[in-house]
């Protein structure tokens, strides 16, 4: 199938016609194209996300490959990366495997599996990552997401592992002394509340020791879902001394406060959990000045039994995929360089996806764009929503901006606002 995306802006640009033949953007008129009015339209590269959980296997109640890529393109992904925290963990080549073969049956997005960086997330000892690496999968992000690589003689390993092929270690960081029986972030809040406190020093005090080994050891790290001013702070100085790391943000983490928790309603309970004011300031101007390289949007769904409980007994974590553009418009206005670099330009090259984040002024780049039509604002309805599970912090909120199309490798995943299959 051809496309003319007539009087398509990309990037904010002034109005251009856009083909794309044969996968890839094409700089000839194609005969047969078929006509999209693009009139109003911006064209991003699509979305690259390095922090999705697709919950499959083990737990399709709350999300299947199939239902995740879907939500990924309605919300103008081309690419995601699967986090390994499923059932079983995704600490084989067998795993990551059977994850990429559903990622490419549903064929949405390319869906890239992560691999666990321990055997079944126990911090123990180390999955097989070369055995990871080379399968058909190609992982090249390890990650024990949803719990830290605590012990700092595994993640030294870890990171001399992977150096070998230029693999990364994604760390969530949290030293989980400091954060036992934590329910929120620690704070004035919290003491109000009466709820048990995750200080920010339990993020800032791993992000601080992972750099150094970093650094000691010459490899590469990430820092997911980054949610205080002080870890951006130790971020700071690390990139300033080389050290070669990268860090993300989420959408929540730029937008909502530990204020939310007032009313022990459990879809704002995440983790890392939402911080302050200062907080979300912090991480707003480190997005902005590439401190922070890539916004992640951490989509964690979770079934009903598993959200909608008293606040002590649910699971953390907030729906994302489908409001992450909307989330980052309405925070930082049109800046489309600025969101193209961060949401697909940076992520796409931290996760090795070659074709994704590419130049979309170039004939040849590989097809693989969103479009978005920025005037329209929309209501949050998480009935509406393509993801199996419903724990949308946003329900109810009117954001900017609607995703009309999208291209994965010239073909329509999404049109008019729909997903094509
Ligand atoms: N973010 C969360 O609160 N939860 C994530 C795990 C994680 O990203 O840490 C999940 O898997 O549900
Ligand atoms: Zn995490």
């Amino acid at each position: 199938m051809a496309y003319l995306l007539k009087g398509v802006s990309i990037l904010g640009a002034s109005p251009t016609d856009l083909y794309i033949a044969d996968g890839v953007i094409s700089d000839k008129p194609v005969d047969g194209a078929e006509v999209i009015d693009a009139a109003g339209l911006v064209a991003l590269p699509g979305l690259v996300d390095v922090h999705t959980h697709l919950r499959e296997p083990g737990r399709e109640d709350a999300e299947t490959v199939d239902t995740g890529s879907r939500a990924a393109a309605l919300g103008g992904y081309t690419a995601v990366c699967a986090m390994a925290n499923t059932s079983p963990v995704a600490d084989t080549a067998g795993v990551v495997e059977q994850v990429w073969r559903l990622g490419r049956e549903a064929g949405l997005v390319d869906v890239q599996p992560i691999g666990a960086v321990t055997v079944g997330l126990a911090g123990k000892q180390m999955a097989e990552l070369g055995a990871m690496a080379t399968s058909a999968a190609n992982v090249r992000i390890f990650s024990d997401d949803g719990f830290c690589v605590a012990d700092p003689k595994l993640m030294r390993r870890a990171l001399e592992y992977v150096k070998a092929f230029d693999g990364v270690i994604a760390q969530h960081a949290e030293e989980p002394r400091l954060t036992e029986g934590a329910q929120m972030h620690e704070g004035e809040v919290s003491t109000r509340l009466g709820l048990t406190g995750w200080p920010a020093v339990a993020e800032e005090a791993i992000i601080a020791r992972d750099v150094l080994l970093a650094e000691h050891v010459g490899s590469r790290l990430h820092v997911c879902h980054v949610s205080t001013a002080g870890s951006v702070e130790v971020l700071r100085q690390a990139k300033a001394r080389g050290v070669r790391v990268t860090a993300e943000v989420t959408p929540h983490h730029l937008l909502l406060t530990d204020e939310l928790a007032a009313g022990y309603d459990p879809v704002f309970k995440v983790n890392p959990p939402l911080r302050t004011r200062k907080d979300v300031e912090a991480l707003r101007r480190a997005l902005l000045d590439g401190v922070i390289d890539v916004v992640a949007t951490d989509h964690a769904p979770h079934a009903v039994q598993d959200k909608e409980c008293e606040w002590s007994y649910a699971r953390p974590g907030m729906l994302g995929l489908e409001t992450a553009l909307p989330i980052v418009l309405s925070v930082f206005g049109p800046q489309w360089d600025l969101i193209a670099d961060r949401m697909s330009i940076a992520p796409a090259r931290i996760a090795g996806l070659d074709g994704h984040g590419g130049d979309l002024t170039k004939a040849g780049t590989p097809a693989n764009l969103t479009l978005v039509d920025p005037s329209v604002q929309r209501v949050v309805d998480p009935a509406e929503l393509a993801s199996r599970s419903r724990n949308t912090p946003y329900a109810g909120m009117t954001l900017p901006g609607r995703i009309v199309a999208t291209f994965l490798r010239g073909e329509a995943t999404v049109l008019d606002g729909k997903a094509v299959k």
